[in-house]
């Protein structure tokens, strides 16, 4: 198929703006700086003590007002694509008042954190207080670019527009509260991974569209790849069996089909990078800092990094046939780091340092505290991701599974994860919502599933990028089994929902066997965790407790705690275990084994009946 040639779009860059400030930190009046009533002579008298109290209920009350107004302009914005914002629970208060020439203002001390968090559908930009509680945010969805089946794109300058955006509107959201600007101490940035950005090192434009994690034009590529000697070596240094997934088979693809990219490799002005690498050479101001780096976590998903060195491998990028002194590749750097990611170069944040940067399945595993070995977190957002910390040695799963870097915290030793990767969960959902016209928004796909009191015999093998994790099979496509004339609306969708949750199950069983561990609970989050459906289903099938967070934005809540410890927001990782643990929901596990067990039986068979179709 002839490869689209990049052309700017600068129509893109009008992106569906939304306002969805998400968050609504309200804020207390606190007494405890009051001296006490009964103080001697040393403190201020009764009618003193009255005057502040008033004094402090009038600032109560203007402040109440002012939320207010937030809560109902929250309220009247319209959803992108009638979607509902990502769920975050009001904030425990717990910032301070104060009122300065006769302002309400949030305690000008505090100290707080920004977290971009770019994903595969949306930009967010989420600002956390100390005790990890987001007290501001802006969020929006961007444009996917289908060109072709199986084809999956971004555009790169949409991709910076949109985060600037939630940058400038967070800082709006902010502001409105009664906080400063200055407050913010430091940003992390959290990003879809794998996703391929190519740039000219010179001038700083894109040379094509980004590919997307999910696409899967390179197939033919990668049956050349794991044909070749030596393919076989691979995943033991790089912890990623090749598959169109990982960024090297989307780079060399650019490199086969795209002209003005071939053409940069050879004068040597290729810049490559992953969204995070893209992101923060943008965010600096582009060639003129050219800050070119990436972190361990989103280096690993290229193929060209070894998990042991953290630096990439010659080894590696010569299997691929790349001429290292021709592609500029972003230094590997520590994921929380106060100096190397620079600081951003405009907006309202002008100067504010850049130290944290995390992949966002790793964002993820930080923000639910999956600091020990044996803690695992299941992320179902567009597609789904379980990571299991494997401590401060990588383990090579022999059972479908990847290696990973949980995290490299400046100070302290690189945590490795075994990871279990499906490319389809909540994306399944936006397919009967987008293409379908099942429902209005991705909620009502959740309530359509709850409409049915199974799946009446109705099995969705959602398999539009293949299967990953831990089948790897790519030639096979979406495929609805066990239709008939009984089958709903309702059944399609609650099948949908189940796809995920068979292979989160098969991925736990392959973790098992390759940890020798069982695991005792399942940390969950992502948009799809919102379906209590999906996750009572999902605690049915590996009968095991799910725990969901009662604020479930963990991806960007990692990638702050990566930026604060970088700046001394929080100072130990001990600090941070109590952040976010109050009010969580537990999923115990309800039906028999034996049911659970053959439902699983079913989704296998359909698995291994869809294969080979491509
Ligand atoms: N109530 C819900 N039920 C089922 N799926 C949902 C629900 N709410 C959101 N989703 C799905 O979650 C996904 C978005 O999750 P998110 O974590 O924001 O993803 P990403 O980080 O990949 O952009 C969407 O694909 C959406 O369809
Ligand atoms: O957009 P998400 O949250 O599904 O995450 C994308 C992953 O990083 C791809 O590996």
């Amino acid at each position: 198929m002839a490869p689209q040639e990049f052309t700017e779009r600068p129509d893109l860059n009008r992106a569906v703006e939304s306002e969805l400030s998400i968050v609504s930190g309200a804020t207390p009046l606190r007494t405890d700086s009051l001296a006490p009533a009964s103080a001697p002579h040393a403190g201020p008298s009764n009618q003193q003590i009255l005057d502040i109290l008033l004094s402090l209920q009038k600032a109560n009350e203007k402040l109440e007002q002012r939320l207010e107004k937030i809560e109902l302009s929250n309220t009247s914005k319209p959803a992108v694509n009638g979607e509902a914002p990502v769920a975050v629970e009001e904030t425990k208060p717990v910032e301070k008042v104060e009122e300065q020439n006769g302002e309400v203002v949030v305690d000008p001390e505090a100290e707080l954190v920004a977290a971009i968090d770019q994903g595969t559908t949306s930009s967010r930009v989420l600002i956390f207080n100390k005790s990890g509680q987001p007290v501001a945010s802006h969020q929006m969805e961007f444009t996917q670019i289908y060109p072709n089946s199986g084809w999956h794109e971004h555009d790169p300058l949409e991709l910076v527009s949109s985060v600037t955006t939630c940058l400038e509107g967070a800082v709006k959201d902010l502001t409105s509260k009664g906080y400063s600007a200055k407050n913010i101490k430091a940003v992390g940035i959290t990003n879809q991974r794998e996703t391929t950005v190519v740039w000219d090192s010179k001038t700083g434009q894109p040379l094509y569209n980004a590919i997307v994690w999910t696409d899967t034009r390179a197939a033919a590529l990668v049956r050349e790849l794991k044909a070749r000697p030596g393919a076989d070596a691979l995943q033991a240094k790089c912890g990623l069996p090749l598959s169109t997934y990982p960024s090297c088979s989307k780079l060399l693809w650019m490199l086969q089909h795209v002209p003005r990219v071939k053409a940069a490799y050879d004068n040597g002005t290729l810049a490559f990078g992953t969204v995070d690498s893209w992101l923060v050479y943008k965010l600096n101001g582009g060639p003129e800092r050219n800050v070119h780096v990436s972190d361990p976590t989103n280096a690993s998903r290229t193929m060209f990094m070894n998990l042991n060195t953290l630096d990439y491998d010659d080894s590696l990028i010569s299997f691929f046939q790349l001429d290292r002194s021709k592609i500029n590749l972003p230094k590997v750097v520590k994921s929380s780091d106060p100096t190397v990611y620079g600081s951003l170069a405009e907006g309202a944040l002008a100067g504010v340092p850049i130290t944290g940067c995390l992949g966002d399945q790793s964002a993820a595993l930080v923000g639910q505290k999956g600091f020990e070995p044996g803690l695992a977190k299941n992320t179902y957002g567009t597609g789904c991701f379980l990571l299991y910390n494997v401590g401060e040695k990588p383990v090579i799963s022999t059972h479908g599974l990847l290696a990973t870097v949980a995290y490299d915290f400046a100070g302290r030793k690189p945590v490795y994860a075994l990871e279990g990767s499906i490319a389809v969960a909540g994306s399944g959902v936006k397919f009967l919502m987008n293409n379908l016209g099942f429902a209005e928004s991705s909620a009502a796909v959740g309530e359509l599933a709850e409409t049915v009191d199974d799946n009446g015999g109705v099995v969705f093998v959602t398999a539009f990028s293949g299967l990953f994790a831990p089948y790897w099979i790519d030639d096979v496509r979406g495929t609805i089994l066990g239709v008939t004339q009984y089958t709903q609306k309702g059944h399609i969708a609650r099948a949908t929902l189940e796809a995920t949750c068979y292979q989160t199950k098969a991925i736990l069983d392959a973790m098992e066997k390759d940890s020798g561990k069982a695991l005792q609970a399942l940390a969950v989050d992502g948009g799809m965790s919102n379906s209590d459906l999906c996750m009572q289903t999902q605690s049915d099938l590996i009968g095991i407790p799910v725990v969901r967070p009662k604020m479930r934005e963990t991806t960007a809540l990692g990638a702050a705690i990566a930026a604060g410890l970088a700046v001394g927001v929080w100072n130990d990782i001990e600090e941070l275990k109590l952040i976010n643990t109050e009010g969580a929901t537990s999923f115990e596990p309800k039906i028999a084994k034996d049911a659970g067990k053959k439902m699983f039986e079913r989704w296998e068979k359909a698995v291994y009946t869809c294969a080979g179709f491509v």
